[in-house]
Order: C-alpha cells, then sequence, then structure tokens
C-alpha cells in the first residue's frame, strides 16, 4: 500500500490543480516557446534532418503545454506527423491519423481535437521516429504521469524503435514519481524553457 498523499492518484490531482491555476500568459509563452524549440529535435531525440521524418505528436488540449504551432512546425519541415483519435470503447491502444493543418480538425471524444478524415491504423505508431507524449508529469528516470487511462502505455510497445519524449512545463520534472509494472519509460523531456533534455 503506498503512502497517503504519495499515489499516482494524488501527485495526478496535485498536477492537475497547478495547470489549471496557469494564466493564460503562462500557457501562451510555452506554446510560442514550444514552437520555437521544436526543430531542435534534430539534434536531439530524432538525430537527423526532420525533412524525411514521422513524428507521432497530440493535439494539446488547455492547460496542457503547447499548441497546433508545434505541429504546424513540424509539418513546415516536410516531417510527416501523425495524431492520436481515440477509438469509442474502453482504453485499448491509440489510433491514429495524419496531421496536415488546423483547419482539418474536429472535437471527438472527451473533447480532444483530432482530424476528420481515415485513421490510420494502431501500426502506424511503429513507424514513427519519436513519439511526444502528454504528461502531467516526469521524473530523472522517464517515469512518466498521464492522465490515468493507459492509452499511452498500451500504445508505446508498438514504438519499440522511437525516441519517446514528454512533453511538460518547466516545473514538472520530478526527481521521482511513482511507478507501475505497466508503466513504459520515456527516454527526453521537452518543456518550453528548457528545450529537450534527455533522461537517464
Ligand atoms: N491532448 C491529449 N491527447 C490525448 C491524451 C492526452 O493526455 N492529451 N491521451 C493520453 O493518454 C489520450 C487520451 N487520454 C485520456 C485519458 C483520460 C481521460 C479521462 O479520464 N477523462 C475524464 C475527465 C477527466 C480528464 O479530463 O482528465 C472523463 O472524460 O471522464 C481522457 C483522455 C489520447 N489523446
Ligand atoms: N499495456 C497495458 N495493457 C493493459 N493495461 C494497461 C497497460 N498499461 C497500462 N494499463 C492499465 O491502464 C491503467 C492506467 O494506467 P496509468 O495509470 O499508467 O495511465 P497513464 O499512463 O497515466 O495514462 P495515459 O497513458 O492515458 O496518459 C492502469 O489500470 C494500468 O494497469
Amino acid at each position: 500500500m503506498e503512502r497517503m498523499g504519495h499515489g499516482k492518484a494524488q501527485w495526478r490531482e496535485r498536477l492537475t490543480t497547478r495547470r489549471i491555476a496557469r494564466t493564460g500568459d503562462e500557457q501562451a509563452s510555452a506554446a510560442v516557446r514550444l514552437t520555437a524549440l521544436i526543430g531542435e529535435i534534430e539534434s536531439g531525440p530524432l538525430g537527423r534532418p526532420l525533412r524525411t521524418a514521422t513524428i507521432a505528436a497530440y493535439l494539446p488540449q488547455p492547460p496542457e503545454p503547447g499548441d497546433t504551432g508545434m505541429l504546424d512546425a513540424l509539418v513546415a519541415t516536410g516531417a510527416t506527423v501523425i495524431v492520436p483519435k481515440v477509438a469509442p470503447g474502453p482504453p485499448a491502444p491509440l489510433d491514429w491519423a495524419r496531421y496536415e493543418d488546423a483547419g482539418q480538425l474536429v472535437v471527438a471524444r472527451f473533447g480532444l481535437r483530432e482530424p476528420a478524415g481515415a485513421a490510420v491504423g494502431i501500426d502506424a505508431v511503429g513507424g514513427a521516429d519519436v513519439v511526444l507524449v502528454p504528461a502531467l508529469g516526469v521524473d530523472r528516470r522517464g517515469v512518466r504521469l498521464g492522465r490515468g487511462a493507459g492509452y499511452y502505455d498500451r500504445t508505446l510497445g508498438a514504438a519499440a524503435d522511437a525516441a519517446l519524449v514528454a512533453v511538460v512545463y518547466d516545473d514538472e520534472l520530478f526527481d521521482e514519481l511513482p511507478e507501475d509494472p505497466l508503466d513504459v519509460r520515456v527516454g527526453w523531456v521537452l518543456r518550453p524553457g528548457t528545450g529537450f533534455t534527455p533522461l537517464t
């Protein structure tokens, strides 16, 4: 039994509360900075030019850090960008769709935006060079805290060759978060004030 106040649920509640309290200014400046920084993925987790790369991203939902500017900047390099489509039913591996521009988006399950077009299948993430993973927080070992449905933990096993990058605010990298056996660790963190940092 975990000590009261230190389990995943408590961390999730604390970090969500802190995010909701972030000002519009902080959210907007984080999005601008992430858009400006995203090209550094080439010298960081990607390790080669974006032009021929496939990036699995996601559509940030306030107060998550970032916005479609970050995705548009990736598309502008020539990279192929895919984003999740959440199917009906209980949590399952994420399906994916090609992201081209914000004009193609519709609001779907959980209020998340997704491309209106056809899904490309759950195996598409296997072709990604880098997966940008949403997180409420991440620790120095790469343990990631998500929203708690396990969508990404069910998905990332199919992305065995990809570099995994958690995207968080600058004050959301911790020494140690709670970890479960099924959690998939990430190798990198991307923060608006700091850029890409490898994790041990
Ligand atoms: N922008 C974004 N897209 C994403 C994720 C994410 O964290 N962020 N996901 C990462 O896995 C997946 C969706 N994950 C979700 C996990 C839990 C709940 C959920 O429990 N929703 C509650 C309301 C509480 C809440 O909003 O968190 C509900 O609708 O009952 C929703 C989505 C796929 N796409
Ligand atoms: N690969 C998996 N197969 C089956 N169940 C899983 C798998 N990974 C996680 N789960 C289950 O999903 C639930 C939520 O997992 P967890 O708390 O790690 O979610 P999370 O990583 O915070 O959420 P998300 O990935 O949606 O952002 C747990 O009950 C966990 O046991």
